[in-house]
């Protein structure tokens, strides 16, 4: 029987990507892999630098440097959507030791990872494959953990150790993506703590996402992830030495070498509609390599999943700046997107006016 024939493209009893390269019998990529190119893939930018953020100067700089930091974010918000940040206090010890954990989760058993193979896109722990499964066109060579860890925390019960770390880790990530929220707020002309009370961010929903790229047989023919936007506010990313991070910037495509100890921030979805458009969300896409297994961590940053998010009164203007976007609850919008091939911001496209 060749590799295709075995392969069932349902969910329930579908392999994840790791269970099919270890099954030893892959000699090329299954067609279902097979992932449409697009005249975008041509389009190449390497010399564009992604704008660095020295996140201690927003905690502890002179009032001069924090004025200049702010405005920088702002600028990075406004023409990237995407920025590296510096200097952010989360130790080099803790952020390893997260990315071990994480690989030893993917390194269990199919069996024991199976206790996690939810169908539901809120259970608190879901491991998975591709985007959705009941809706990809084509899948994604990516294996996920999705974790829903503020504001009730929760985490796999392997690796033992999966708990403490991850608790330690997704709390240090949030205290930098307020700190970066409240920067972005002055950016705007906000109070520094606008969209942290508007936004009820105490109880604020935070996911916890682990990407998991085996090595390809085909790395050019398929895809980690499509190009597309995050719901929610904020996204932090950190990966381990493995790049393939790309982000849509004029119309290119920019590859993303990561300054070491440095985590990748962007805009999400939310953000766009909060500022009516001012800060959009940026798309992106992770690529993959035949060489090693790529494990990216992302966490994001939204507000309580009941939340209504509508754009800010304050960013709008009958006349020059008319609101662009209808409220929508965050959940809603997390399961229109779930319900749809991921692609671009088509998501998006469901709430503007
Ligand atoms: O793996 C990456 O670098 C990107 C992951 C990503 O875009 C996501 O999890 O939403
Ligand atoms: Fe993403």
């Amino acid at each position: 029987m060749t590799m295709n024939s075995q392969f069932i493209h349902s969910p329930f009893n579908m392999s994840c990507v790791k269970g099919l390269l270890e099954s030893g019998s892959l000699t090329s990529l299954p067609s279902e892999y097979a992932f449409p190119t697009s005249p975008d893939d041509i389009k190449f930018s390497q010399e564009e630098v992604i704008p660095t953020i020295d996140f201690s100067l927003l905690t502890s700089g002179t009032p001069h440097q924090r004025s200049k930091v702010v405005q920088d974010i702002g600028e990075a918000c406004c023409e990237w959507g995407f920025f590296m940040v510096i200097n952010h206090g989360v130790s080099e010890r803790l952020r390893d030791e997260m990315v071990k954990v994480c690989q030893s989760f993917f390194d269990l058993t199919e069996e024991e990872k199976r206790e996690y193979a939810g169908k539901q896109l809120l259970d608190p722990v879901r491991w998975g494959t591709s985007f959705n499964v009941n809706v990809d066109k084509t899948l994604f060579w990516r294996d996920y953990l999705k974790v829903h860890v503020h504001p009730h925390f929760h985490a796999p019960h392997l690796p033992t150790e999966f708990g403490d770390i991850s608790r330690e880790y997704c709390k240090r990530s949030q205290e930098v993506a307020s700190e970066l929220l409240r920067g972005i707020s002055e950016s705007l002309g906000l109070e520094a703590s606008y969209i942290h009370k508007t936004m009820e961010m105490e109880l604020g929903h935070q996911l916890l996402v682990v990407n998991c790229y085996p090595p390809c047989p085909q790395p050019e023919v398929a895809m980690g992830m499509p190009p597309h936007s995050d719901h929610g506010l904020l996204t932090l990313l950190m990966q381990n030495e493995i790049c393939g991070l790309q982000v849509l910037h004029h119309g290119n495509w920019v590859p993303v070498n990561p300054l070491p100890n440095a985590f990748l921030v962007n805009t999400g979805d939310h953000m766009e509609i909060v500022t009516n458009g001012k800060y959009r969300s940026v798309v992106h896409r992770a690529v993959l390599n035949n060489k090693a297994t790529r494990i990216s961590i992302a966490t994001g940053h939204g507000p309580p999943l009941d939340a209504t998010v509508s754009p800010a009164p304050e960013l709008i203007d009958s006349q020059s700046h008319p609101p662009a976007y209808r409220g929508i609850k965050y959940r809603e919008y997390m399961e229109l997107q779930q319900s749809k091939p991921l692609h671009g911001k088509t998501c998006l496209n469901h709430v503007r006016l």
